[in-house]
């Protein structure tokens, strides 16, 4: 089968990590047959040094004409400064909006070989399989802002807008999922407290009534929800939550299965090309020295497979050699814990899971 990928490889660690994802979805189309074609498009901060703007037409117009996105990471020290025009970020958050990507599946999954991994006893983690669905077009990231003033007058806002049918379409494919898994649904907001989250309870309980009364609903406020996530993770199957506070409770669940560099996602639409990437940023502490973690944006790559190109024998092969060269020891740094000695570099991990499939 044809497919015609677009790589946006972006800043820092983005680079590195999406080669070696680009290498194992080679590796894929030799062992089953198929043509996969690549595309590497700016965005980023490369993109601001190369033409101004974090997002240039050419890559919306490659995105929007392809099978699906593969992305790094955006950002840095370099484009930090606060006076700047934009910023990396300002990229990924219109490419998003572009492709009205509502959706991001964030799931943590816990892989048996790295329950040492983690720096939470074996015995919390154990079990943990959560899909998060993070609303990703609306919100306090998509909200008015602005700033006024000077010295101690200075004041900035930037305000928090949800409206029924963001949070009705969120819902829905959220409560979908878990009628194919537990069939659990946890809604996350802040109604004690944000009028946008009071309308979010209230939309969400209507939808859960009136089209899934057989799915198990319940609602829980994002501050409890941090504590739960690290105390008894495993009770949790689908989690649906607002952008902001399923961006941060998913940074925060990576310590389940041990590392930020982990833990894969996708953003998906109504329809048209979906968009894979790593949750983590772009790692600028690590940059260019050849130890990132790739198998976030490998296990990226599998989602791709899976949600854009139906071909789910193959994500599963790709899953099932991440876990078989986690099984035979190999560690990147960040999964170490301790032993940095030992740890092989993201070209190696890369190559690994390669081998794997092409065995
Ligand atoms: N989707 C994206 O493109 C995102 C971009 N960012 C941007 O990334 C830049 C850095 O942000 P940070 O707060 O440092 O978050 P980060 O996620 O880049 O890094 C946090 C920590 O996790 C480590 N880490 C992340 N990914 C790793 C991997 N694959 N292997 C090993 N270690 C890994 C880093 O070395 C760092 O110590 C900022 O400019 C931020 O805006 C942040 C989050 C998401
Ligand atoms: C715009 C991004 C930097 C926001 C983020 O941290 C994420 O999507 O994980
Ligand atoms: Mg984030």
């Amino acid at each position: 089968m044809k497919h015609s990928i677009v790589l946006l490889p972006g800043d820092g660690i983005g680079p590195e990590i999406v080669e070696q994802a680009r290498l194992v979805l080679v590796a894929i189309a030799e062992r089953f047959g198929h043509e996969f074609t690549f595309s590497s498009q700016q965005i980023g901060g490369i993109a601001i040094d190369e033409t101004g703007d974090p997002l240039p037409q050419a890559t919306v117009d490659a995105c929007r004409s392809a099978s699906a996105i593969l992305l790094g990471a955006v950002g840095g020290p370099k484009w930090d400064d606060p006076s700047a025009k934009t910023r990396p970020e300002a990229g990924l958050l219109r490419i998003r909006k572009e492709l009205g990507l509502f959706a991001n599946l964030r799931p943590i999954k816990l892989f048996d070989q790295l329950a040492d991994a983690s720096p939470l006893r074996a015995d919390i983690v154990k079990g943990t399989d959560i899909l998060f669905f993070r609303e990703l077009t609306g919100g306090i990231y998509f909200g008015e802002s602005g700033s006024s003033g000077e010295g101690e007058d200075e004041t900035a806002f930037q305000s928090m807008t949800y409206s029924r049918s963001e949070v009705k379409r969120i819902v829905r494919m959220a409560a979908q999922a878990a009628r194919g898994r537990s069939n659990r649904l946890t809604s996350v907001d802040k109604a004690n407290v944000l009028e946008p989250s009071r309308l979010w309870r209230r939309v969400a309980a209507e939808v859960m009534a009136e089209e899934f009364p057989d799915v198990n609903y319940d609602v829980v406020l994002v501050d409890a929800m941090a504590m739960h996530l690290i105390n008894r993770p495993a009770d949790f199957d689908v989690v649906v939550t607002g952008n902001m506070f399923g961006d941060i409770l998913t940074d925060e669940a990576s310590m389940l299965p041990g590392s930020l560099g982990m833990l894969p996602s996708a953003s998906l639409g109504e329809s048209g090309p979906g968009l894979y990437e790593p949750i983590h940023g772009s790692a600028p502490d690590i940059a260019g020295k050849g130890v990132a973690n790739p198998l976030a944006t490998i296990l990226a790559a599998a989602m791709m497979l899976r949600h854009s190109m139906s071909l789910n024998e193959e994500a599963d092969l790709i899953e099932a050699a991440v876990a078989e060269v986690l099984a035979d020891g190999l560690r990147t740094s960040d999964l170490a814990r301790g032993d940095s000695e030992s740890a092989v570099g993201t070209e190696a991990m890369g190559a690994a899971v390669v081998a794997k499939i092409a065995k």
